[in-house]
């Protein structure tokens, strides 16, 4: 049977990159998918954006909404304190194969618990199914239409405080239109643009940092 993009983005991981080396992995999907194959990555660029946040935050507990192939996963995971972890959200049961597979070949899959499922009913269990106190840091990478919704259950489950830093790709590309007008207009969020590109390529594209006040 045909292979899927996201089999032989693994597949060229598996051949090229050094395995237990998080940077190789992520550098290798990045040469991928600028060279042969445009995929969903964050990518480098804004990549960037998202190690500056991460290492701003310093979080014990990260939650990623939209999986993927698990390039911010790793990418996330890397920065890291010793004994912080990642908690993943993929809805795609293809896509969260080729990430668990990609998490154990970077080596960090001690530090991420890839959640197989929809992100509206994985976050009313975080609390007690994966016993998570409130969030540090949340990347926001899944399906836009959710940005929102998530956001705001996110508060009603009671799992951010004062200075939990959210951030979202793609708010201008597919973009996130709803979501920027609900966290720059509510008073418990302190937001902030980073203006980038998409993945791979020079169309304009955004990141928004949210910060919650309590
Ligand atoms: O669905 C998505 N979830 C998360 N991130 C995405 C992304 O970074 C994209 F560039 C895109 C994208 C898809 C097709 C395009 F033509 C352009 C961007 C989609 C997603
Ligand atoms: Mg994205």
């Amino acid at each position: 049977m045909n292979q899927s993009k996201e089999q032989r983005i693994l597949n060229f991981v598996l051949q090229n990159a050094v395995r237990g080396d998080p940077c190789s992995v992520v550098d290798t999907i990045d040469k991928y998918c600028s060279q042969k194959e445009w995929a969903m990555n964050v990518g480098n660029e804004k990549g960037l954006i998202l190690d500056k946040t991460v290492e701003e935050a310093n979080p014990s507990v990260a939650l990623e909404l939209g999986t993927y192939c698990g390039y911010s996963a790793v990418r996330i995971s890397r920065l890291l304190k010793a004994g912080a972890r990642l908690l993943t959200v993929e809805f795609n049961p293809e896509f969260a194969a080729i990430a668990k597979q990609m998490i154990e070949f970077a080596g960090v899959q001690d530090k991420v618990k890839l959640l197989e499922g929809p992100s509206e009913e994985i976050i009313p269990q975080l609390k007690k199914k994966y016993e998570v106190d409130t969030l540090d840091f949340v990347f926001l990478d899944h399906w836009k239409d959710r940005y929102t919704p998530d956001t705001i259950l996110l508060q009603e489950c009671n799992l951010l405080r004062k200075g939990s830093v959210l951030l979202a790709d793609n708010v201008i590309f597919p973009g996130a239109p709803d979501f920027l007008n609900y966290v720059r207009k509510s008073p418990h969020f302190q937001c902030t643009n980073y203006p980038s590109h998409l993945e791979y390529m020079q169309v304009e594209d955004a990141m928004e940092k949210a910060v919650f006040l309590g």
